[in-house]
């Protein structure tokens, strides 16, 4: 594999990849009188991902032949080929299907870049929201929505803290964390957008305790660490890709302000024993 010289410039390029992709959800999303609960192969739900998901592969195959593909929607690929490879594209092309079925419009489509076990450019688009995030490893990160191109940033920690929790999938892990962490506000958001919206300054702090898997996070991390954050395993590592032989991420925090004492709320929190 050829090295990425190139990767910068391909941020503009995946950002329209992620946009049609939301076309095409978008089509979908918007025609259908749907009451979906399951993926079977006639729901609107597998259309609009199998959409997206077609579009995305093509697209990145004219963009970067030579580069591979792991895509929620795509081929299963056996652990020793993934791990030889250096670099590849990590998609999830419609997140957030619990969303989508709800019609609440908090679904995205997410493309990371990963090389060497870091997401380098990153692209969380919400095509009902009309707005997307993106960032390339080392440079700012930006939203794009009607009022065109921002940087965004993450914020000093606040007290009391802003959590974000998924709207969707709760465990009682969660529950656990939120009661011990005493006054906090609470943002209730699904898919990739938990971690958007701490990049852009909104909330502090997102727990995820439970299977997520590395596409649900690849390009969120990209845009959130550009943006001054970062995501955590419980050791305070930052999440790496494609190390194992599963794809789940461990239990994580993602963080807004990395100064702020984590260990300590961490060790407060009484994490191994939850
Ligand atoms: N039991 C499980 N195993 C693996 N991943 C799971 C899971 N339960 C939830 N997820 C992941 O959590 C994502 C949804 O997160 P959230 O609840 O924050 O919106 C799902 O994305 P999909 O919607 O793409 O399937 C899925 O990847
Ligand atoms: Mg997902």
């Amino acid at each position: 594999m050829t090295a990425l010289q190139e990767w910068y410039t391909w941020l503009e390029p995946l950002r329209e990849i992620a946009e049609t992709a939301g076309e095409r959800i978008l089509e979908v999303y918007r025609s259908s009188d749907f009451a979906v609960e399951a993926k079977d192969d006639e729901s609107p739900l597998t259309r609009a991902d199998r959409a997206a998901h077609e579009t995305i592969a093509a697209g990145l195959r004219r963009l970067t032949p030579d580069i591979p593909q792991l895509s929620e929607e795509g081929d299963d690929i056996d652990a020793v080929t993934r791990r030889s490879w250096n670099n590849y594209w990590l998609i999830d092309p419609l997140d957030g299907t619990r969303e989508f079925i709800k019609r609440n419009g908090e679904f995205t489509v997410n493309i990371a870049l990963i090389d060497n076990g870091r997401p380098v450019l990153g692209v969380v688009h919400a095509p009902d929201l009309a707005t997307t995030w993106s960032a390339a490893a080392g440079e700012r990160a930006y939203r794009f929505d009607s009022n065109g191109m921002q940087t965004i940033a993450t914020r000093r920690a606040q007290s009391p803290l802003t959590v974000v929790v998924s709207r969707s999938h709760r465990e009682a892990a969660i529950e656990n964390i939120l009661e011990r962490l005493g006054e906090y506000h609470e943002l209730s958001v699904g898919s990739s957008l938990k971690i958007c919206r701490v990049a852009q300054g909104e909330a502090d702090l997102y727990p995820r305790f439970g299977p997520t898997c590395e596409w649900d996070t690849g390009a969120a991390q990209c845009v959130l660490e550009a943006a001054g954050g970062r995501i955590m395993d419980i050791g305070l590592q930052q999440l790496r890709y494609n190390q194992k032989d599963s794809l789940l991420n461990p239990d994580f925090i993602a963080v807004g302000d990395v100064d702020y004492d984590w260990q300590r709320l961490v060790s407060a929190l009484n994490w191994e024993q939850r």
